[in-house]
């Protein structure tokens, strides 16, 4: 494709994503659907520039405040520019010559000239808000968890696109053999520094026709979903709940975690998430799941499990926001009313789930939430209802899991060791919280 050619579909693409009135992802899915005839390249291309103007979004605004031309070309050749630089540090800058050469080829020369005049503005001169691209009310919780230095580190970490990790499915390979796999498909790994089912891969593979994957021995999963599976600590032959299972990421861990035995229920109100279960549990060779779409929480279904399950995973429906790096889309279509409408969601979903676990049994509560509101605020508030929970220290269950530098991924409580606090810039995964009780 001609360069002209694809800047001016990086603009028509962003024109529809930036009305923010569908997840970006469900809109580059179906912009791609739409054009079979765009290659693997070009797709890249549009989805990269798509997601480095979401991820630096107030910034890009301010600079496209000058020059002419429609607001989404201006966007998309800012877009452009960084993700071409950005290709440029990666395959290391002294072996890529010109690396702009392509995006200029699609330029006018007065776009030329104001692409230089961009790059010329110094960083000091920008205000906090083009630095951070953070919506304001986000600042004052993550300051005040963070201090000033952590947040700066946190949205610079936001700015970047996550990194690719996969579980290895040990019902069908060790973590060593998978890497050995991977490395014949020209996959390199290596091992993940706290989930002892990761791999980190090096780059981004497209892994659809790789064996590993196509055999279920490797599923594609951040480190910290795989943590909160891990967390849960199902054994083989018990009765366990994955509450909120969507399409079975952590589902599938908890499986494999129970070597295929015993009865783990995948329940979730959205029927269409639960569908999306169905290939990877085939791919998985998993027989012990059992997907239920509920109506809601309280469903005669869940009813008649009550004190039944000897371990709960709330992983909760949330804002979403320690997946930005992903989803960098979710920092402007998430507001402050629709998080107060989660909590709400989230304390229901806990308490209706809490009752089907048994004495003894073991409950989690989880979300990809950055926010005190969906995390602490919503454990402590359980906590302070339920006395028959026991809160358990989340540092010293995963020191016992073997999980290397435990407390170092964990923070509240006493000693600091009382919940999961997973965050980017410190830990390289999603951000994700957890807190475990045991029933009494
Ligand atoms: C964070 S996502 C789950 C992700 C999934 N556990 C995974 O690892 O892939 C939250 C899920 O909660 C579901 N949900 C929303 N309200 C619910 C409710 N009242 N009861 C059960 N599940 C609910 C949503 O449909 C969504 O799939």
């Amino acid at each position: 494709m001609h360069p002209k050619a694809l800047l001016d579909a990086c603009a028509e693409l962003l024109a529809q994503v930036l009305t923010f009135e569908h997840p970006a992802d469900a809109v580059v899915a179906r912009y791609f659907r739409d054009r079979r005839q765009l290659g693997p390249r070009e797709r890249a291309t549009l989805a990269d520039v798509t997601y480095a103007v979401l991820r630096n979004k107030l910034l890009l605004e301010q600079l496209a405040r000058s020059g002419s031309g429609a607001r989404e070309r201006r966007l998309a050749i800012l877009g452009f520019a960084r993700v071409q630089d950005e290709q440029a540090r990666a395959a290391d800058a002294q072996a890529v010559r010109g690396p702009r050469d392509y995006l200029h080829g699609a330029l006018t020369e007065p776009e030329r000239q104001w692409l230089a005049q961009c790059d010329a503005v110094p960083p000091g001169d920008l205000l906090a808000p083009h630095r951070h691209n953070l919506p304001e009310w986000l600042v004052a919780p993550l300051k005040g968890q963070l201090g000033e230095e952590g947040f700066w580190a946190l949205a610079a970490s936001l700015a970047t696109s996550a990194p690719l990790h996969l579980r290895v499915n040990t019902l069908k390979a060790k973590r060593e053999q998978a890497r050995k796999e991977l490395a014949q498909a020209a996959i390199e790994t290596q091992a993940s520094p706290y989930s002892p089912w990761g791999l980190h891969v090096r780059g981004k593979p497209a892994l659809g026709r790789v064996p590993a994957f196509a055999s279920g021995a490797v599923e594609v999963q951040d480190e910290g979903s795989q943590l909160l599976a891990l967390l849960l600590d199902a054994k083989r032959g018990e009765m366990v709940a994955d509450f909120c299972a969507g399409a079975g990421g952590k589902t599938l861990a908890i499986g494999a975690a129970m070597r295929s035995t015993g009865r783990l229920y995948a329940f979730d109100v959205s029927a269409h998430r639960l569908e999306g279960l169905k290939p990877r549990l085939a791919r998985s060779g998993l027989s012990n799941v059992h997907p239920v779409a509920i109506a809601h929480e309280r469903d005669e279904r869940i009813k008649r499990l009550a004190g039944k399950m000897d371990r709960v995973l709330v992983d909760a429906p949330c804002s979403g926001l320690g997946t930005l790096r992903r989803s960098p889309d979710l920092k402007w279509r998430q507001t402050p009313a629709a998080v107060a409408e989660l909590t709400r969601l989230q304390a229901a979903i806990l308490a209706s789930a809490a009752r089907l676990v048994k004495p003894g049994g073991r409950l989690v509560y989880a979300t990809c939430s950055l926010l005190p509101d969906e995390n602490e605020a919503i454990a402590e508030a359980f906590g302070q209802a339920h006395a028959d929970f026991a809160p358990l220290q989340v540092a010293e269950l995963l020191a016992g899991l073997k999980v290397e530098q435990a407390a170092s991924l964990c923070s509240g409580g006493e000693d600091g060791g009382r919940f999961l606090r997973l965050w980017p810039h410190l830990h390289g995964t999603d951000g994700f919280f957890a807190a475990v009780w045991q029933r009494k």
